[in-house]
């Protein structure tokens, strides 16, 4: 199939499979992927040729509503939603997907929400909202899941800040990693996942494409054991003996391409009850020996 955006070829006709695992496709920004991915949510139909989605050819209404079934996908900026809830959020995707109010339950303990559930999108960690976000998208159970730049919030966060001062950093970023892909890995059978440098998605995934002037190309992968020693690695902290003379990982050359983001003033140190004063909110204590804090 072939896929066309103001005026251009995104992926000139070519005819290819996605296998079962982990799928990275990696280009420039304006490549085209987040199209791409569109188009295999059945968002979009195909300029040239034929698109079959586990087995359903979507260009009739039949197969379409099939192949729909099957598919979870998270757009790139699901953030319009931040001022609800991770939980709300969640619920939402299940009314929308015609799933029980308990398969939004199981979703959120299975990614580890539980806690979150009732915190505000926009005050959540990057990587905690991520995880709402694949929650909503997988909980109708997809076979093929779709993630448009997933860690894009996560890249941010760890770039060092505008002010000079060291930012929590590519091991940060690495540990993160390492802690999200093996959970996507039990999502859906087939998971394609998309990112802006080829660097953030090696190592991480079963097969890796990158999608440049409408051409679609296979990378090499390196070996998933390699990035995961590497994690472990980063994550015995950066004064660890030797750390200094260690090849910076790869995720962080790539950040360093990146321009950078704008100062953001600083903010106050608020308590919660301040904070929860300025909202107009009563702040309710924690039984003792509660773990939760809120
Ligand atoms: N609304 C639009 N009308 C016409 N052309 C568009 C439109 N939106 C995007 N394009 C074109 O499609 C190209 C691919 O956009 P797309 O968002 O798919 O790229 P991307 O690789 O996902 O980049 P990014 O990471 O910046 O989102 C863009 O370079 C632009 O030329």
């Amino acid at each position: 199939m072939g896929v066309r955006r103001g005026g251009r070829w995104l992926l000139r006709p070519v005819t290819f499979g996605v296998p079962e695992g982990v799928v990275g496709l990696a280009g420039p920004p304006g490549a085209g992927k987040s199209t791409l991915l569109a188009t295999f949510a059945t968002l979009r139909r195909p300029n040239a040729g034929l698109l079959r989605i586990l087995g359903h050819d979507i260009s009739n209404a039949a197969g379409l509503r099939a192949a729909r079934a099957g598919i979870g996908y998270l757009p790139a900026r699901f953030s319009q939603a931040e001022s609800m809830t991770a939980g709300e959020f969640v619920a939402y995707a299940a009314y929308y997907k015609r799933m029980s109010a308990s398969a939004a339950r199981s979703m959120l303990r299975r990614l580890d929400l539980a806690d979150a559930a009732g915190t505000e999108l926009a005050l959540l960690p990057p990587d905690v909202r991520l995880r709402a976000g694949l929650a909503a998208a997988c909980v109708h159970e997809p076979t093929v899941l779709l993630l448009d730049d997933p860690f894009g919030d996560l890249c941010a966060a760890a770039e060092p800040w505008p002010t000079g001062a060291a930012g929590p950093g590519g091991s940060t970023l690495t540990a993160a990693m390492a802690e999200l892909f093996p959970v996507l890995r039990t999502l859906a059978p087939a998971v394609v996942v998309t990112a802006d440098a080829t660097d953030t998605l090696t190592g991480w995934c079963d097969r890796l494409f990158t999608l440049a002037r409408g051409r679609l190309t296979e990378q090499p992968t390196h070996s998933a054991g390699a990035r995961r020693g590497r994690s472990a690695a980063d994550r015995r902290g950066a004064d660890a003996p030797g750390r200094q003379d260690a090849p910076q990982p790869q995720a962080v050359n790539a950040l360093r391409r990146r321009p950078a983001r704008p100062a953001r003033p600083a903010l106050p140190q608020l308590q919660l009850p301040q904070l929860a004063g300025l909202a107009g909110l009563r702040v309710r204590r924690p039984p003792a020996g509660s773990t939760t804090g809120v």
